[in-house]
């Protein structure tokens, strides 16, 4: 049974803190409770407009965090110049709209090729696992490869938001091919968005999925359990769905 990984996106933990422009709740400290509670690594999403995450968690992780950052952040030059500098070991280049509540879709890879296989390149040449945010779409992923992405994250939003079981069923079917394909051309392949506790483990049960990005759900958990506890029930449901259990 291959181990799957759970990344914990701490941003919701911050759209508490900015709701009031408090210094508390921390994302900061929060990561340090999801690591010690079994996350196998950290999420943030530096929004442009810095609805919840904001620079200084950006800097203040990468020499705290124990386990490692994955960065999400847009293509644009003042993003990719702050990843540049702080070197995370990961990042996760994804769409954003202003105007969009989360995000909304994957990045459109197959129609920006140059653009994204310059800053693939240049995140690369600084040593940072580059990671693209798509659709479980074939021609995104073959431009994911083209432009020399290692990783990719399936965009699990449409699953998520289901509203009958046959349509939950056709897009775990659209999942799990886009999935097998992508592995069986080399590519990394992790997934998230929008999953919780009653609809995670069908996505983590894939055999190829390397890693999870969880973050609203465990956030939203946490209010009523605990963030340890959040984190660690999420990691068990994971584990189980590996196990066929
Ligand atoms: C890229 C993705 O699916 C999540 O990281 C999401 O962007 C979390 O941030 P928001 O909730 O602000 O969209
Ligand atoms: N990339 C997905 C992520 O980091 C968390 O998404 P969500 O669980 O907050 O919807």
């Amino acid at each position: 049974m291959k181990e799957i990984l759970l990344g914990v996106n701490v941003d919701h933990v911050a759209t508490l803190r900015q709701a009031r422009g408090t210094t508390y709740p921390d994302p900061v400290h929060a990561a340090a409770v999801a690591e010690h509670a079994g996350a196998d690594g950290i999420t943030i999403h530096l929004r442009e407009d810095r609805r919840h995450i904001i620079d200084r968690d950006v800097y203040v992780m990468a020499k705290t965090l124990q386990t490692r950052m994955n960065l999400e952040i847009a293509v644009t030059e003042e993003m990719l110049n702050i990843a540049l500098e702080v070197k995370p070991a990961y990042v996760c280049l994804v769409p954003e709209k202003r105007e969009e509540l989360t995000t909304e879709g994957g990045l459109d890879v197959a129609g920006q090729l140059d653009k994204l296989k310059d800053a693939v390149s240049r995140l690369s040449a600084a040593g940072i696992k580059v990671s693209l945010f798509i659709d479980a779409d074939k021609s995104q992923i073959d431009a994911a490869k083209a432009v020399g992405a290692p990783y990719i994250e399936i965009h699990t939003g449409c699953y998520a938001e289901a509203i009958t079981d046959a349509e939950q069923q056709a897009e775990l079917a659209r999942i799990t091919d886009a999935v097998k394909y992508a592995h069986g051309i080399g590519l990394v392949v992790n997934a998230g968005h929008g999953l919780h506790y009653h609809n995670v483990k069908p996505i983590a049960a894939i055999a190829e999925i390397y890693e999870l990005n969880i973050g609203h759900a465990i956030v939203a958990r946490a209010v009523i359990d605990g963030f340890a506890k959040a984190v660690a029930d999420m990691k068990k449901l994971m584990i189980e769905a590996r196990l066929g259990v």
